[in-house]
């Protein structure tokens, strides 16, 4: 009898940690456009401050705020209008006490105006005046030098994930191009007699490939870059010759199935004669992804994985693994979680980290958790998911109406 040493998942995740620390990280400069999703490697600091000259945030005219002191609806005051600032254009006018310029919304504010009158509160009065039916406060509609970025300040951290929403705060600086890091290079290995790919006919035994366009999209999301994907049959030669010859090309390999020790399980040993480490973990105490493999191949700086075939487990570990471990070297934030409400009680899996899908449900302002019983074969728990919790392995599980963490997946 040979039953699996495990190890807790943190064990598992320091050791491949521990590898992947020794290589510098990868890094390269990208266009901006290209940038959604990478994971920013340098500090960013304000070249400039942003605005870097007075905006107006309305279309109105600039005025010296005290001049419309005790101005109303039925008590105007009357300003002399100097001319119009174009947009776009510098400005070349000086607003002294009781004159006034045009200025579109964005443009710049003329010297000596400290405030913006929307025109909804101007009217034209005679060739070169306007009534001012408000009381207007000082800097009210001016963005003020700085106020949105100030020079030299840090605007984003090494480590943050590019989304749309800092890609346009780097635009805003005027950069076309950032210093991001490298995305790690993936080939993930389907393993299985019984794996059909999409498109061909299906027979009795045999099933469709789940894992490698599951795991393609999860090293997607989390910003590694696929180079090849394989489907091979459970056959020892053609598996070895194919991940003798991935491992010089990529940084990790996700070999999918064949983690067990079913007869044509050939993973472990595989990928022990592969590395150079040997195996590093065969068998995480965590539930799904028991029988889970790592290794490390230090002549190729390549991580190799053995992911269990069931695709819950696969795609689960990916995460705990990979994405994790990654997200650990860039520095980036841990995966955004929120706080739910237990639908039910839920028993821990006997000295097992238990990940347990969960469905949200919004009840006012609090969500509550349900969770997807399904063994970790069962695919369609999957899409039904959106997120996962965690159960430690010394815990005795989660009573109905805790609060408990969940990770949004
Ligand atoms: N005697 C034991 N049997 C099993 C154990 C054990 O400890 N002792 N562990 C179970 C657990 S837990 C898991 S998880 C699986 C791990 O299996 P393998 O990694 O060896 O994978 P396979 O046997 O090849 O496949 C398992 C299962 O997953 C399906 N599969 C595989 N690849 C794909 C794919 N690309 N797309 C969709 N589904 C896939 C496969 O058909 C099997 O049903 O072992 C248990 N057994
Ligand atoms: O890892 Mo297995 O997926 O526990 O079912």
């Amino acid at each position: 009898m040979h039953l699996l040493t495990v190890d807790t998942l943190e064990q598992a995740q320091n050791k491949i940690y521990s590898y992947l620390a020794k290589n510098e990280l990868k890094t390269e400069k990208i266009a901006l456009t290209q940038a959604f999703q990478y994971i920013l490697a340098e500090d960013i600091h304000a070249p400039f401050a942003v605005p870097h000259f007075r905006r107006s945030t309305v279309d109105g005219y600039a005025i010296h705020s005290l001049d419309t002191v005790g101005a109303g609806e039925s008590i105007p005051c009357f300003l002399k209008v100097l001319g119009a600032v174009e947009m776009g254009e510098e400005n070349r006018y000086t607003v002294k006490r009781g004159e006034c310029v045009y200025v579109p919304t964005g443009g710049m504010l003329p010297n000596g105006a400290d405030a913006m009158l929307m025109i909804e509160y101007a009217e034209k009065f005679g060739e070169n005046e306007i009534a001012c039916y408000q009381n207007v406060k000082h800097n009210q509609y001016v963005v003020d030098v700085g106020e949105d970025i100030p020079e030299k300040s840090l605007v984003l951290e090494k480590g943050t994930i590019l989304r749309p929403h800092e890609i346009g705060v780097l635009a805003s600086l005027g950069l076309a191009e950032v210093l991001v890091y490298a995305k790690p290079t993936v080939a993930i290995i389907s393993l299985g007699d019984e794996i059909l790919q999409a498109g061909e006919r299906l027979e009795a035994g045999k099933i469709y490939d789940v894992n490698t366009y599951g795991l393609y999209a999860q090293a997607v999301k989390f910003g590694f870059a696929v180079q090849e994907y394989h489907h091979v049959k459970d056959d020892r030669e053609a598996i070895c010759r194919i991940l003798e010859n991935v491992v010089h090309h990529v940084d990790i390999v996700c070999v999918s199935g064949g983690s067990s020790q079913g007869e044509k399980d050939f993973t472990a040993s595989l990928l022990a004669e592969i590395s150079t480490t040997g195996i590093l973990t065969h068998g995480i105490a965590v539930k799904p992804g028991k029988p889970t493999i790592t290794a490390y191949d230090e002549k190729n700086a390549c991580l190799l994985l053995g992911l269990p075939g069931h695709p819950v487990a696969a795609m689960l570990l990916f995460e705990l693994l990979a994405a994790q471990v990654y997200r650990k070297l860039w520095q980036v934030s841990p995966i955004v979680q929120i706080t739910a409400k237990m639908a039910c009680n839920f028993p821990s899996a006997d000295g097992r980290l238990t990940c347990q899908l969960v469905q949200l449900e919004r009840e006012g302002h609090e969500y509550t958790a349900i969770p997807i019983f399904g063994k970790s074969g069962v695919v369609s728990s999957l899409a039904k998911a959106q997120g996962y919790i965690l159960v430690g392995m010394n815990s005795e599980g989660v009573k109905k109406d805790e609060q408990v963490c969940v990770y949004l997946i």
